[in-house]
């Protein structure tokens, strides 16, 4: 099982992260794009790689606004995997 980070470590990783906050167990990112079609694009390219990763964030729709949490549910907290999910979230809301 993914081993919880500890205080500092989150810390740490929020500082590399700033598009995301803490929400209790969670890390969540608002990402405004330009349409619902972009918006669902966003969603499905996320949702390919959270299936490669066997990692699968919580994910609001509304209209072209989606609202992402991550927490590894498995661990009742934050791990690397929540990090490197976050990274690539971001990687997928730039490129569009
Ligand atoms: C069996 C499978 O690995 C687990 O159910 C995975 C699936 N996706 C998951 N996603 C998240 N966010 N947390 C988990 O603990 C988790 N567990």
């Amino acid at each position: 099982m993914a081993k919880l980070l500890s205080e500092d470590e989150i810390m740490e990783a929020l500082t590399r992260l700033p598009h995301w906050k803490r929400e209790g167990d969670a890390l969540e990112r608002t990402a405004e794009l330009g349409s619902f079609p972009q918006a669902i694009q966003v969603v499905n390219r996320v949702a390919e790689v959270a299936e490669g990763a066997d990692h699968h964030p919580d994910i609001d729709i509304r209209w072209r606004t989606l609202v992402f949490r991550l927490s590894t549910h498995s661990a009742g907290g934050l791990t690397e995997k929540d990090v490197s999910l976050a990274g690539e979230i971001d990687g997928i809301v730039d490129d569009l």
